[in-house]
């Protein structure tokens, strides 16, 4: 497969309303995409990787610096046959997980479009929609989280997901479980935003029956989380701290997760994600798709990763109008809760060129 292009291109996507979580809050995106071209077709990956290193190690324009310095030049110079040797080619570069994820996603696209395929074939999807979740930022008062909630289960999404932070948990978790009942699929994400000091406060969750509490502690924190999952019945689920299928497989031995969020993104592109899917499943973990305010191309990624057996757990994949006005794509829209898988080839959606272009901060085409 012999690149003859590739793309840097920069976009600013602002949000429908501001997202809080317990390490900021976001008002626009600021998106990393890559194009790639080969001799047979063109392909698109997206770089999750926020604007500033709070969620992760890694910032945008990292991102940027390492794939025009060294991750393209690598690829370049290794001229691999297909995008399964993309990730042994870049390995000589350490981390930079979210800025790799980009490109083989990208060279994937491109591989499976001329090759006629879509992704989730290629992943091994057995569904042809999936049930969708909506995470719920922190707001500034219980009665505004209220109406959040209720409106995005008037959209019909069959899962929320809260936000949570000290000083920001307990009380509306109570609110939103006493207001919607008791059938509500209800989960918590803390972010890292806690420490094992906290571990009897965060038991008092255990009251709301919840699906899970998403990665209290920080994100190198194993053995907190083990002992957590030791003293609390909500089951503890991790997502900053599984970088890999390595990762997952370690987690789960040491009884630190019963739950894996996979991100793409996160684990270095979505080859490694189905490998974590598969580790988790071979130990009957469940697993469910997580996700990063990802335009449409990442959002049709995810939508066909998440349709993959061992996501028995709706995802953080909700319809493109949660977070965009207008999406680079044609919108993904919820129908009875659900998204449809794409079938076309690749991603089996493209960038709408003029909705692409108002976006558009920056873009580079790299020497090869
Ligand atoms: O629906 C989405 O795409 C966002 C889901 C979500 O809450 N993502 C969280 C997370 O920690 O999982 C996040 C948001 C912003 C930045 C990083 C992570």
């Amino acid at each position: 497969m012999k690149l003859t292009a590739v793309e840097l291109r920069r976009i600013a996507m602002p949000l429908v309303a501001p997202f809080r979580t317990s390490f900021g809050t976001q008002h626009t995106r600021d998106i990393l995409l890559v194009r790639v071209r080969t001799e047979e077709a063109e392909g698109w990956g997206e770089c999750v990787a926020m604007a500033s290193p709070l969620y992760s190690a890694e910032y945008v324009d990292g991102a940027a610096d390492v794939l025009r310095g060294h991750l393209v030049p690598a690829l370049v110079a290794s001229d691999v046959p297909d995008a399964g040797a993309v990730a042994p080619a870049l390995s000589a570069v350490k981390g930079h997980r979210m800025a790799k994820a980009a490109l083989e996603m990208a060279v994937l696209d491109a591989e499976l479009r001329a090759e006629g395929r879509s992704f989730g074939r290629e992943l091994g999807a057995v569904h042809d929609r999936v049930p969708c979740g909506v995470s719920v930022g922190i707001m500034d008062s219980v009665p505004e989280l209220l109406d959040a909630v209720g409106a995005f289960l008037d959209q019909g999404y069959v899962r929320i997901k809260l936000k949570i932070e000290p000083g920001w948990d307990v009380e509306p978790v109570r609110a939103v479980r006493e207001r919607f009942g008791d059938d509500l699929l209800l989960q918590v994400d803390a972010n890292t935003a806690y420490r094992p000091g906290d571990a009897r406060h965060l038991a008092r969750l255990d009251a709301f029956d919840l699906l899970l509490i998403e990665q209290p502690f920080d994100e190198e924190d194993l053995l907190g989380h083990a002992d957590l999952a030791r003293l609390i019945r909500t089951p503890v689920c991790l997502d900053e701290s599984i970088g890999s299928a390595r990762d997952a497989a370690a987690a789960i031995r040491l009884g630190a997760t019963q739950v894996v969020n996979i991100k793409p993104g996160r684990v270095g592109g979505y080859l490694e994600a189905r490998r974590i899917h598969d580790v988790c499943a071979a130990h009957g973990v469940p697993v469910w798709c997580g996700g990063m305010l990802e335009t449409g191309l990442g959002r049709a990624a995810n939508v066909a990763l998440a349709a993959l057996p061992g996501f028995t757990l709706p995802g953080d994949t909700s319809a493109s109008g949660r977070y965009y006005a207008t999406d680079v794509t044609e919108p993904f829209v919820l129908d009875e809760g659900h998204l449809a898988v794409p079938a076309g080839a690749g991603l089996g959606v493209t960038p709408v060129p003029e909705r692409l272009e108002a976006v558009t901060t920056a873009s580079e085409w790299l020497d090869l």
